[in-house]
Parts: C-alpha cells; structure tokens; sequence
C-alpha cells in the first residue's frame, strides 16, 4: 500500500447557470492537472460545480440521475488514471434535487455516491434541494476515506463518525463565500485535529449574484497544519499526503482509545 498520495484541488469558477461551460472548464482542468503533475492519483473538484447555485432553475438544470456527470467523470478517471472526487452536482432523481458527490477510481468504475445531508438554509437549500440520509466511505489506494460536503463541516458528529468508521481521509467539495473565511479554516482545521485525519477541502472562486467565494481551498494534516492553501483565485492546488501520518498521530495522542462516548451521548 503506497503511504504517499500526490493529490490535485481544482479551484474552479462556476459560471451560474451555464451548465456547458461548466463541463467544458472541469474538463480543462482535469487534463491541465495531469499535464501540469503526472504523479496525481486524487482530484477532487468544488461543490455544485455543474449549475451553482441557480436554485431557483435547478429542477431544469440539475443532471437527471446523473447520467451525464457519471460518464463525464467514468470516462476522464480511465483516460488519466486518477481517482476522481467528483465535486458535486445538482442531481434529479424522480422529482426531486440532491446535492451529490460521484467518487470514481482509475479504471472508471464509480465507487461512492454521497448526497449533502445538512441543507444550508442562508443560500436557500431548503427551499429547492432534498438531503441526503446517508453517509459514504470508500477507499483510495487500499485507504478508507469519506467526503462530505460544505455546510456539513459544521456539524462535527459526522465527520467523526466517518473517522470512527475508519476514515484517514475527508474530502471536502465546497461552495464557501465570504466573509466567513474564519470559519472555513478554523472549522477544517478543528475536523483535521480532532479526527486526526487528512481534510482535503475545495472550494470554488469566483463570484455569483454578489457572493464572493474565496477560493482557499486548503489540505491539512491530521496534526492541523495546512500543507498547502490556495489564493483567492482560480487554480489548481497540489499537495503530497503522507498516510503514516495519521498512524503516528494517532499512536502520540490516542483520542479514539481514550473516548468516553457513554458520558457524553446525546439523547434528544
Ligand atoms: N454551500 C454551503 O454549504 C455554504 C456553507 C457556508 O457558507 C457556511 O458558512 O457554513
């Protein structure tokens, strides 16, 4: 099992609404990641990247059960021999949208499906998306690993469930935007610390309707430090993770040996 990952964060710009474009770009990036570092063997891309946030349009333009992104995703995995954390998109199923993560690995076979479970009601997710019930774990070159999405780094019980799972790894596709830049790293780096894992979180840039999304699209070790942290603007982040890590972290500080979940179990 190899202990050292080279991983590729596509900080893109989603073009509200111009579902085309968006597939064209996403596209462009992947090739350009590979071109730019053979090495890669993850790339994850930011949230919603298909449509944004056009939710008021999202049941015309949400991708029905995901054929397309499934084949998008199925076909650029196999060409470039990388796994494929597919960001998310608007999917249709039946007559509702969920907010949903593709995984795929390098032979082109999809390996998870993960839909948003907390809908963030400041953009109006509610109103337009359903939530996912389920969390999701796959694994990445023989190494367990998770994703959620954005608004779902708030809730720390599911990153921790994921880690107790046997997570070593969590992705994090996002659509974050200013001004609260402070809780998107104070909040990645607390999951990284806590869970003594890996958090690889990207985010788009750009700006849509008079929301500026900051990019900072940032991997962090699962002593907390960011390994590498992206500008404000479109790019592509490159980082090398070194799985061992997490072994040797959780050996130094044995949080899950030392848990108490019988004291602190909340009954609502
Ligand atoms: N797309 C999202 O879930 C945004 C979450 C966010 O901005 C937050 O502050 O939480």
């Amino acid at each position: 099992m190899a202990s050292k990952l080279q991983v590729a964060l596509l900080q893109m710009d989603v073009f509200i609404g111009d579902v085309e474009r968006n597939y064209e770009q996403a596209a462009h990036l992947i090739s350009q990641a590979k071109q730019e570092q053979p090495t890669i063997k993850v790339i994850i891309l930011p949230e919603l990247w298909n449509t944004g946030f056009q939710l008021d349009q999202i049941k015309q333009l949400a991708d029905q059960d995901g054929h397309r992104t499934k084949q998008f995703l199925a076909q650029l995995s196999k060409q470039h021999d990388v796994y494929i954390v597919g960001g998310s998109v608007a999917e249709l199923k039946e007559d509702q949208v969920l907010n949903t993560t593709y995984v795929y690995d390098p032979t082109g076979a999809q390996i998870a499906n993960y839909s948003k479970v907390h809908l963030f009601r400041l953009m109006n997710e509610e109103k337009h998306l359903t939530p996912g019930n389920d969390t999701s774990l796959f694994s990445v070159e023989e190494t367990t690993a998770g994703s959620i999405i954005c608004y779902d780094t708030r809730f720390p019980e599911l990153s921790r469930k994921l880690a107790i799972s046997g997570a070593k790894m969590m992705f994090v596709p996002a659509q974050w935007p200013h001004p609260r830049l402070h809780h998107w790293r104070t909040l990645l780096m607390a999951r990284a610390i806590e869970n003594q894992m890996y958090v690889i979180a990207c985010n788009r840039s750009g700006v849509s309707d008079n929301t500026h999304f900051f990019g900072h699209s940032l991997v962090i070790d699962p002593w907390g430090e960011v390994i590498a942290e992206a500008s404000e603007e479109e790019t592509i982040l490159y980082a090398e993770i070194d799985l061992h890590l997490v072994d040797d972290v959780r050996a130094k500080i044995p949080v899950f040996q030392d848990r108490r979940p019988e004291i602190y179990k909340i009954e609502e």
